[in-house]
């Protein structure tokens, strides 16, 4: 049975319209843009836009902590220049002094910037994440049948802490870096503009390069993400299912399965830092190029005359000073084109649109009365596999209407229909009258109930996971719910009652126990329509006399779709719809179906074959 209620998207392996994206040696590489730095940017100041005061403030620092690095320099030509030849001791201790006051004024303004960035961008960051989760949250169930969870999971988690680099120190580093070398730039050229200008002939060099190595280091960056959710996605099977691979033993299959992800992470991690062990180096020669200028250049002019030995000194400082920003940038260009990588698979996420999506004027559901109506429904999942074709039923308010049919016939499908999990190609479904198309999915919803098989009970207290069916509910409710669902007493034998904490996906507590639960959170929520995906597995004959009579109370007075597999327990619907590849090939009470002796009564005969013989042996 498929995992409908759940919405985590195992089912990855399923294509679907639209196409989806993620990690995966199957998927195209999506094409990097060359816009996507610029869009990055644009986005990224939408979301520093309302920190004006702090961006200012970093700003501020950063360019007095620019300024400040002229000192030095000027102090160090001072004590050359002048204070040596003249015997200038007083002059020492200021020296000394104004050395060390600005070192302690860089630090000053280098803490506060670092601060005052870092709370803006980690601003910037907790938004996009939560944007992109809210996003998630809104995309249909076709999106979450495309893409696996550990691809998803490390979009938000790994992709999102990538951009956190970029705007903790990446943005405004470029900013202060270009002010920096602007004004180093300037004063150079007004102190010995021929000597400059030798010097900044080898920064076309240095640009050419950057832009060679820009777009191999983001290509390789975005491998190395996608190979992060492929980790990500293995773990995310694995560990869940770990009892299954448990049971197969299977460990070391997992684990070398692991290893081989891992390695293409390792690899992929390998070949960028080569790309930036190249680079690095070769900015740094075209640096020391520059070095070699100034020193060759500039100790000709001293031996001419034309310079101080001071002036020269501090020339090497200022050099230094505006290589900086040079060697910033080649460390910064790492930290962009890992962030544009990581940009692009989350703009990925925030540009899917829903395939299923609500009218603008879409019509909030009064409380239900439960009349559903399918009128010749067609419906596929991928476009070339029909699933339901001219499908007509109609639930009467309050009817208890079951579906039967061999595995793959559309029992699910037909409820996922319903929840307008899925909108169909073909015909339209109506629910008192509004088309589903035209209503507000969360006034359906609100007033739906689903008890699945494949019972998903998130971490937190019992209490927590009974409540989520009506956020607020009282003790009293609670207890009340419990009760009807006959769990309300082994709740009350654990040592914390309501309490107590369930494990990831409830692990502590057993199936029966579980289902249970989950009916009594479908009770607290008193919905109007009630689909119950009925369990396969058998449980113990006293578990599920339990369960049978949990399920009486809950699906007394409500119109109810029960996707039904042991046919012993919807011998009292008021329809039983048998489905076959998508077609409805028999209905009628159980007593009409078993008169008919078509495909029902072949099923029940198969199922209660003791049964059968009985009933002709006193024939
Ligand atoms: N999310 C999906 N994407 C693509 N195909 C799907 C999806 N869910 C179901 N299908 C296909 O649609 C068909 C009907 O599936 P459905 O789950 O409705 O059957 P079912 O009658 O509930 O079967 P079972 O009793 O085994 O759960 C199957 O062929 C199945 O492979």
């Amino acid at each position: 049975m498929e995992r409908w209620a759940q919405g985590s998207g195992l089912a990855g392996g399923r294509g679907g319209p639209g196409g989806r994206f993620g990690a995966g040696a199957d998927k195209p590489e999506r094409k990097l843009k060359d816009h996507t730095v610029r869009e990055m940017y644009k986005r990224m100041f939408l979301h520093v836009k309302g920190r004006w005061v702090i961006m200012l403030l970093a700003l501020g620092c950063l360019i007095a902590n620019s300024l400040l690095e002229f000192v030095i320099p000027q102090l160090t030509r001072y004590t050359i220049d002048t204070a040596i030849p003249g015997h200038q001791y007083s002059a020492l201790p200021w020296i000394a002094g104004g050395v060390l006051g600005t070192a302690v004024l860089l630090g000053i303004f280098g803490y506060l910037s670092s601060v005052s960035l870092a709370s803006v961008g980690q601003r910037a960051i907790y938004d996009i994440r939560n944007d992109l989760y809210r996003h998630l949250q809104s995309l249909d169930m076709a999106f979450f049948d495309r893409n696996r969870t550990g691809d998803l999971m490390s979009r938000v988690t790994s992709d999102v802490g990538m951009l956190q680099q970029l705007v903790s120190s990446g943005m405004m580093q470029i900013a202060t870096d270009l002010f920096t070398f602007t004004a180093i730039a300037l004063y150079m050229l007004y102190v010995d503009w021929q000597l400059t200008l030798l010097l900044l002939a080898t920064f076309p060099l240095m640009i050419w390069t950057t832009r060679k190595f820009s777009k191999r280091i983001r290509s390789s960056f975005k491998t190395v993400q996608q190979s992060v959710a492929e980790v990500s996605n293995h773990l995310q099977d694995t560990l869940s299912g770990i009892r299954v691979i448990k049971s197969f033993a299977s460990e070391e299959y997992e684990s070398e399965r692991f290893a081989v992800r891992s390695e293409t992470n390792m690899n992929a991690n390998l070949k960028t830092v080569k790309l930036r062990a190249v680079y690095e180096p070769i900015i740094d020669i075209l640096n020391y190029l520059g070095m070699v200028a100034v020193l060759v250049f500039g100790a000709w002019q001293t031996m001419r005359g034309d310079l101080t030995v001071g002036a020269i000194v501090a020339f090497l400082a200022y050099l230094r000073l505006l290589q900086n920003p040079i060697r910033h940038f080649s460390r910064i260009l790492n930290t962009i084109q890992q962030s544009a990588a990581a940009y692009e698979r989350i703009v990925e996420v925030l540009e899917t649109k829903p395939d299923v999506t609500e009218k603008p004027d879409a019509v909030k559901l009064p409380p239900l009365r439960g009349h559903i109506v399918f009128e010749d429904v067609g419906f596929s999942y991928r476009d070339d596999v029909p699933v339901l074709r001219d499908f007509n039923l109609e639930f009467k308010p309050g009817q208890i209407v079951a579906l039967v049919g061999p595995s793959g016939a559309g029992k699910s499908t037909v409820a996922h229909l319903v929840a307008r999990f899925y909108d169909p190609q073909q015909g339209r479904i109506t629910i008192d009258g509004y088309s589903l198309k035209d209503i507000a999915a969360k006034s359906l919803r609100e007033q739906m109930g689903v008890v699945s098989q494949d019972i998903v009970l998130f971490n937190g207290t019992v209490r927590d996971n009974i409540m989520y069916g009506k956020p607020g509910a009282t003790d009293e409710e609670i207890a009340a719910a419990a009760k009807a669902a006959n769990a309300h007493e082994f709740i009350s034998a654990f040592p914390k009652g309501y309490d107590s904490e369930i494990g990831e996906r409830g692990v502590k507590l057993s199936g029966g126990q579980k289902q249970r639960l989950s009916i009594a959170r479908a009770i607290l929520k008193n919905p109007r329509l009630i689909v119950l995906d009925e369990a396969t597995a058998a449980l113990d004959t006293e578990s599920e006399q339990l369960i049978q009579e949990a399920l009486g109370r809950l699906l007394v007075g409500r119109t109810c779709l029960v996707i039904a597999h042991r046919l012993s327990t919807i011998q009292t619907a008021d329809l039983i719809v048998v489905l076959d590849q998508g077609k409805i090939t028999e209905s009628g009470t159980h007593a009409e179906l078993m008169e008919l002796g078509g495909k029902y009564r072949r099923l029940y005969d198969m199922q209660f074959p003791q049964e059968t013989n009985a009933t002709e042996a006193d024939q």
